[in-house]
């Protein structure tokens, strides 16, 4: 039998140490080009600079007439210009004649302005006329130089950087490269993080219930939470809460997948194996304990340098868990160094009288009212429910210590979204 005091005696670790340690053991993953159709949701693994400016033409805005606004700078309604239209040009046409004084040509939106010409007049400026037997129109206000053009470069110029390193592509991202003609993307292999859960009482989702048991759900959020930033999750099959059973399991877990991650079994309980292994296996261990709540004997090691994220079972501690340090490594996996979470400042909605020994995690999410942002905490807080996970868009920090938080008092909220 190892020496499984360590197991009750655990040090334990600030958030922020935790996370230290995990991302000191992160292994950025290796580069591969991928066809723009199948980019999204990756991570761009290089810094994308535009090839050429855009627009790259000189671009009108407006369905209407391309002139030199010189011409029209004494228009008014008493004296109005009256030029010769010399061309009709539609999108994707190269213009075939310049425009001189005294003329336009008819121009769409989207379309290459001509040569000459420098600003573009709505249709609905001008009037048309025919003026000895020539089609003409009529502008009756002058335009300022440049007015509905866009020019060369004006958006983006040419060796601009489109898109940073580890920068998820989404519609924009997608868009830009799109526009671009960079249709292989360099980005960060997904990686395959294996979801392992522990635990006895675990049915699959499709199991009828029996007494005493409980389906798993721990496996499918994790799992859906994986997919979501970028990796691919690998299921593992169930595992009963035996020692030699769990070991097996991650050990050929570790031979299939870039991390690993388990639920349940990391308290003290006399079945809470993970906890039993952690402190007599063979690799290293990063913490056992971490200043928290929920998830308190949230876990994790490196082994054959890969880590190992042993999550609580408790659903909820098993989310918080998740998103407080997996969820940066998987960031970090894929080339984003930083903070993954965004931290905001905003006012308690309702109060939080209990009183902590750890800072607690509070699922809950943002409300608006009256130019003010809220954080409002979901009702079922507890770290063995699951009900409120589907409602939450932030975790709400209430600090450690203290006499209790009232409504209004100013908090610390990590956006999930
Ligand atoms: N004497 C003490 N008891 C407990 C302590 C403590 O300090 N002293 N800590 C409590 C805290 S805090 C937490 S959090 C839990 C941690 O439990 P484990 O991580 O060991 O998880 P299990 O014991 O395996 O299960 C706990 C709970 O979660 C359910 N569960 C497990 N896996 C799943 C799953 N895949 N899907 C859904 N639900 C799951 C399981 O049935 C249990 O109800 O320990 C406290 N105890
Ligand atoms: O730290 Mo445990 O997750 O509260 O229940
Ligand atoms: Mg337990």
């Amino acid at each position: 039998m190892p020496n499984l005091s360590g197991k009750y005696n655990r040090d334990t670790v600030q958030v922020e140490e935790a996370l230290n340690r995990i991302q000191a053991h992160v292994r950025v993953l290796e580069t591969e080009t991928v066809p723009l159709a199948q980019a999204s949701g990756r991570r761009v693994a290089a810094r994308i600079a535009a090839p050429h400016p855009y627009p790259a033409f000189r671009r009108s805005g407006m369905d209407g007439y391309a002139v030199r606004a010189a011409d029209l700078a004494a228009a008014s309604r008493d004296t109005p210009v009256v030029l010769e239209v010399v061309e009709h040009i539609p999108c994707g046409c190269v213009p075939e004649r310049p425009v001189a004084s005294g003329q336009t040509s008819r121009i769409m939106t989207g379309a290459m302005l001509p040569e000459g010409a420098d600003t573009v007049v709505m249709f609905e400026m001008t009037e048309t006329i025919e003026r000895d037997g020539a089609a003409c129109i009529s502008v009756m206000k002058p335009l300022v130089s440049g007015t509905n053009v866009s020019g060369i470069g004006s958006e983006v110029s040419e060796a601009e950087l489109l898109l940073e390193e580890g920068r998820v592509i989404g519609a924009g991202e997608t868009a830009l490269l799109a526009v671009f003609g960079i249709t292989e993307v360099p980005v960060y292999r997904r990686p395959t993080i294996a979801i392992l859960s522990t635990g006895s009482e675990l049915l699959p989702a499709d199991a009828p219930l029996e007494p005493g048991k409980i389906r798993n759900s721990n496996a499918w959020m994790l799992a859906e939470r994986v997919r979501a930033l970028g990796g691919i999750p690998l299921v593992l099959e169930t595992a009963a809460d035996e020692l030699e059973h769990v070991r097996a399991a991650i050990l050929e877990a570790l031979a299939q997948a870039d991390a690993v991650i388990t639920s349940g079994g990391v308290s003290v309980g006399d079945y809470d194996v993970l906890a039993d292994w952690l402190v007599s296996w063979e690799g290293t261990t990063l913490f056992t304990k971490v200043a928290m709540r929920p998830g308190s004997p949230t876990s994790a090691g490196v082994l054959n340098g890969k880590l190992i994220f042993a999550l609580s079972g408790n659903p909820g501690a098993c989310f918080v868990g998740f998103e407080l340090f997996v969820r940066p490594a998987l960031a970090a996996m894929q080339g984003t160094a930083g903070p993954a979470l965004q931290r905001i400042r905003a006012l308690l909605g309702e109060g939080f009288p209990k009183v902590n020994n750890y800072p607690r995690y509070v699922r809950g999410t943002l409300s608006f009212a009256e130019g003010r942002v809220y954080a409002v905490t979901h009702r079922h807080n507890q770290s063995g429910s699951l009900i409120s996970i589907k409602d939450t868009t932030a975790l709400i920090v209430i600090p450690a210590g203290g006499s209790g938080l009232q409504p209004g008092d100013l908090v610390d909220v990590l956006l999930l979204s």
